[in-house]
């Protein structure tokens, strides 16, 4: 984990600190007022919208209108003129990527984001498997998912991809290498799309800039989370091959299983779900889910100062009263703040993984015990 000052600079408002009760978290510089936006993020390093919604939110803006189809698929005509030395889309074989807008000009904008050609070509190969798997049907697992978890048994079975199934891959003559990949389904195929868009970005993030330095800094739970579900060690691993296997060799260069594990064990405490906007949380479609790092430092308090919402692609943190200085900065992980005590930190633990410390919290314990 990096050292404090190396998250520093953020934002005018807050400071990124340690905190009392472990881990870092965020407080305010300065005496601040009710409704200042504290943090505005539209720096995505990974999204992903889910298959299922593909063709209902549209992947510029992520607008969502009540389930109605976006009118406006991405087509071979659209991107033609923008191809260019190491992407290779045939027409004949091109699926429209899985990219649908709400107008021209919203997928216009899409296509005007800098070598973004590159990452129509992975969805579009990723597409394209996802649709030749849907058509088989037999039991196609692989590999007992473990029962029990351990930080030995999932780096053990990270070396084995690196000292078996990689080199083996790479001895593979390329057109053999279709051979080696894993049977994949809607999750694996929704998870493989959003690592896609973060080696995609990480290409091309400036190395210095401050989401880059963020994103190398954010706090992993792959232990916990594994630990909860086994079953996501194969999953993960299916991902990974499907990745090594199918991406073309301009974004493929990059994918390590480290980083590949530092995106993965991230994303999971990390990222803020892209729910429908303007709905109350009961009523609200959950999109998908995005990793904005620079905002990956505010803690949960189950009486939180700063309200999040999303304006299209930008997430906004909003103050919801006047802060003192060197006040922790929190935000709501869990809409679950009407529940006992109790119940919320359970289900904070179940979800998220942690057992929580806030104000609220410590002071609700004691008044029970
Ligand atoms: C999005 S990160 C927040 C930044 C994190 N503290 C760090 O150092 O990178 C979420 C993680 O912070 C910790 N955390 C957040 N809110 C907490 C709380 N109210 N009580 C205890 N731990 C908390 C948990 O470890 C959680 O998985």
């Amino acid at each position: 984990m990096a050292s404090v000052c190396e998250v520093g600079g953020i934002s005018p408002f807050f400071q990124v600190r340690q905190t009392e009760f472990g881990g870092r978290g965020c407080f305010s510089i300065v005496q601040l007022k009710k409704g200042a936006v504290v943090l505005e993020a539209n720096d995505s390093v990974g999204a992903c919208i889910a298959h299922e919604f593909r063709k209902e939110v549209c992947h510029s803006c992520f607008s969502y209108r009540n389930g109605a189809n976006m009118k406006f698929k991405l087509k071979y005509a659209d991107i033609a003129h923008l191809l260019k030395p190491g992407v290779k889309i045939s027409e004949k074989a091109f699926n429209g990527a899985g990219l649908w807008f709400c107008s021209e000009s919203c997928k216009l904008e899409y296509l005007t984001q800098p070598h973004i050609v590159e990452l129509i070509e992975c969805y579009d190969v990723l597409l394209r498997t996802l649709k030749i798997m849907q058509k088989k049907t037999a039991d196609q697992k692989q590999e007992p998912d473990p029962q029990v978890m351990s930080a030995e048994i999932i780096d053990r079975a990270w070396l084995e991809i690196n000292n078996s199934w990689i080199p083996k891959v790479e001895r593979t003559k390329p057109t053999k290498r279709l051979n080696e990949l894993p049977f994949i389904a809607e999750e694996e195929y929704n998870c493989a799309r959003f690592v896609a868009r973060t080696l995609f970005s990480l290409k091309h993030l400036d190395p210095l800039s401050k989401t880059m330095t963020t994103f190398w800094t954010l706090q992993s739970n792959e232990l916990s989370k594994i630990s909860r579900f086994p079953v996501l060690l194969n999953f993960q691993i299916a991902v990974f091959k499907s990745l090594y296997v199918l991406l073309p060799e301009i974004i493929r260069k990059d994918l390590s299983t480290e980083l590949f594990r530092h995106i993965m064990g991230s994303e999971y405490g990390n990222s803020f779900g892209i729910w429908e906007e303007q709905k109350v949380p009961e009523n609200r479609e959950f999109l998908g889910y995005s990793v904005f790092p620079r905002a990956s430092y505010f803690n949960h308090s189950c009486d939180p100062n700063i309200t999040k919402s999303r304006v299209g692609r930008t997430m906004l943190f909003t103050l919801n009263r006047d802060v003192p200085k060197d006040e922790p900065l929190c935000i709501d992980y869990s809409s679950l703040l009407d529940q006992p005590v109790v119940q919320r930190r359970q289900l904070l633990r179940e979800n998220w993984f942690f057992d929580c410390l806030c104000g609220r919290c410590i002071l609700e314990l004691q008044t029970i015990h």
